[in-house]
């Protein structure tokens, strides 16, 4: 390699690092990949990847082109979404809108290839990686509803920062929603209800007046998470809130 590529591939990786959760795209966490899972990654991710995403592909950050990936339609974008039932059920009830999430468990990534496949829905794309680096990229004010659902817990003291209710992942969240775009928020943990209460009314968003005395209730086109379930068979209790990007 030469020595200017080697040392630009250098400054990216060092970059890389300070975002300590980046780095894990294509780990297993222990699990080993069904033959058809792999069929999925091998065969279908390049056509539904949105494009350059990584630092090291893209490292102007341009912004991706929404209305090439999804001819116009409005975008809706998923944090984390694990094993992707909730993507591919929004996206088969609304054909009208393009559905863009990320999730770093590559397992998870091939659980939704594989969903996709079965229910043959076309308005989805995939980023199998850190939300942060899709957020970086997507264009200021085109994302008209995001949904993060169950976002790891981190419930040491210490570890509060890493969640993503912080500055680090709101603001980059907030400059990519439309004005009045809504942000639907679960979790199953009390103290992250608190964070999430505090700090994403920080970042730009209201706490929809209309939903706090029936935050335990689901949204009425709400599918139940593999998170969720494990949630509610070890007797925790789901909260359900709703914010709009205010401006
Ligand atoms: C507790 S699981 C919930 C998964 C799914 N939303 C559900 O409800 O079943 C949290 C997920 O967020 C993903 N995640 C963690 N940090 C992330 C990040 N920076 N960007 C995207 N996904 C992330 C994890 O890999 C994990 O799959």
């Amino acid at each position: 390699m030469p020595r200017a590529a080697a040392a630009a591939k250098w400054r990216l990786m060092t970059q890389a690092s300070e975002r300590p959760h980046r780095n894990f795209y294509g780990r297993t966490r222990g699990k080993t990949l069904k033959k058809s899972q792999r069929a999925y990654l091998e065969e279908d991710l390049a056509k539904l990847s949105p494009g350059p995403v990584e630092w090291d592909v893209n490292p102007e950050r341009r912004p991706l082109d929404l209305e090439a990936l999804f001819g116009g339609r409005e975008v809706w974008l998923e944090v984390g979404f694990g094993g992707g039932e909730h993507m591919v059920y929004q996206a088969t009830l609304h054909p009208e809108v393009g559905i863009i999430g990320a999730e770093p468990f590559i397992n998870g990534v091939a659980m939704l290839l594989g969903k996709i496949r079965r229910a043959g829905v076309t308005n989805v794309r995939v980023h199998p990686g850190d939300a942060r680096d899709l957020m970086d990229v997507l264009p200021e004010a085109s994302i008209s509803r995001a949904f993060l659902l169950y976002p790891d817990p981190w419930p040491k003291k210490k570890h509060h920062r890493r969640r993503f209710v912080t500055p680090e992942h709101l603001e980059p969240l907030a400059r990519a929603m439309k004005p009045g775009a809504i942000f639907r928020v679960a979790t199953d943990i009390p103290d992250y209800v608190r964070q999430t209460l505090e700090e994403v009314p920080r970042a730009g968003f209201e706490w929809l007046a209309e939903r706090p005395a029936d935050w335990r209730e689901p949204w009425e086109d709400w599918i139940s998470t593999r998170y969720e379930q494990k949630a509610l068979r070890e007797g925790r209790v789901p909260h359900y809130l709703t914010f709009r990007r205010l401006g």
